[in-house]
């Protein structure tokens, strides 16, 4: 393993709804490069790990550490920026911006990260390239982004993870709503992406089978407690 791109030492956070859930994180890290499939049962932690490496929750204690920053102790603003600089996030529902196009989209983070904004350069121009790396048609560009097929809004979703080489992707479940033949194919783009940029990769998933593509399998109960307790 490289060194460590993301890095949660001693990491605590507590649910309050109507049940609570508590998760904790004693150690987990992933190195440069490094991609790791996280596996576990539906309702198991899997999306609240992914937030709390995103900083969209915080813990109650410990560190979160990404390329040597500890997110906790950043305020919510540098929180918010820092996510757009360092992490590339696909989600299950892609969450494309509805009335946009697929260029507005895929710049989308762009707009909240300088530094990752001048590492692209022609901005436009690289959203070409990906789009036309993950066979997207040509003019593509200026659709609108919901009225493309679902798994070309999946790819699209992918270029604006990839846009301006972020070091860490997180991505949760994001081939549940495709066939075998779309998941396969979806995979390897991402794949071939990820380790052109050197880019970590770490995805959600049920599906087992997914695994033998990932340099590392992890089971959530392998990394963390989890605990459930009425309110
Ligand atoms: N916003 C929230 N408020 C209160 N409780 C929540 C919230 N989000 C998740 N939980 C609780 O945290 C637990 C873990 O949920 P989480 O979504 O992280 O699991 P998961 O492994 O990603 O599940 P799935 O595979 O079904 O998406 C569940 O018991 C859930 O009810």
């Amino acid at each position: 393993m490289g060194q460590a791109v993301l890095k949660l030492t001693d990491v605590a956070f507590q649910w309050h709804g109507r049940t609570r859930f508590g998760l904790s994180v004693p150690d987990f890290s992933v190195g440069s490069g490094e991609t790791v499939l996280l596996l576990g049962e539906s309702g198991s932690g899997k999306s609240t790990l992914l937030s709390l490496i995103c900083g969209t929750v915080l813990p109650m204690s410990g560190h979160v550490q990404i390329a040597g920053t500890d997110i906790v102790t950043l305020s919510g603003g540098q929180r918010d920026k820092f996510r757009a600089e360092q992490i590339g996030v696909i989600f299950q529902q892609f969450n494309l911006l509805p009335f946009g196009t697929v260029a507005d989209n895929i710049l989308l983070p762009l707009r909240f990260a300088p530094a990752r904004r001048k590492r692209v350069g022609d901005a436009r121009a690289v959203a070409t390239e990906l789009c036309s790396a993950l066979g997207l048609p040509d003019g593509v560009l200026n659709e609108k982004a919901t009225s493309l097929s679902v798994g070309q809004q999946q790819r699209v979703a992918v270029a604006r993870a990839l846009i301006g080489q972020p070091p860490l992707i997180v991505a949760d479940e994001p081939t549940s709503a495709l066939d075998a033949n779309s998941q396969a194919s979806f995979l390897d783009l991402l794949f071939t992406q990820a380790s052109e940029h050197g880019t970590s990769l770490v995805m959600v998933s049920h599906d087992p089978r997914l695994g033998d593509r990932f340099d590392r399998v992890v089971r959530l109960e392998d990394i963390a407690k989890m605990e459930r307790s009425a309110a």
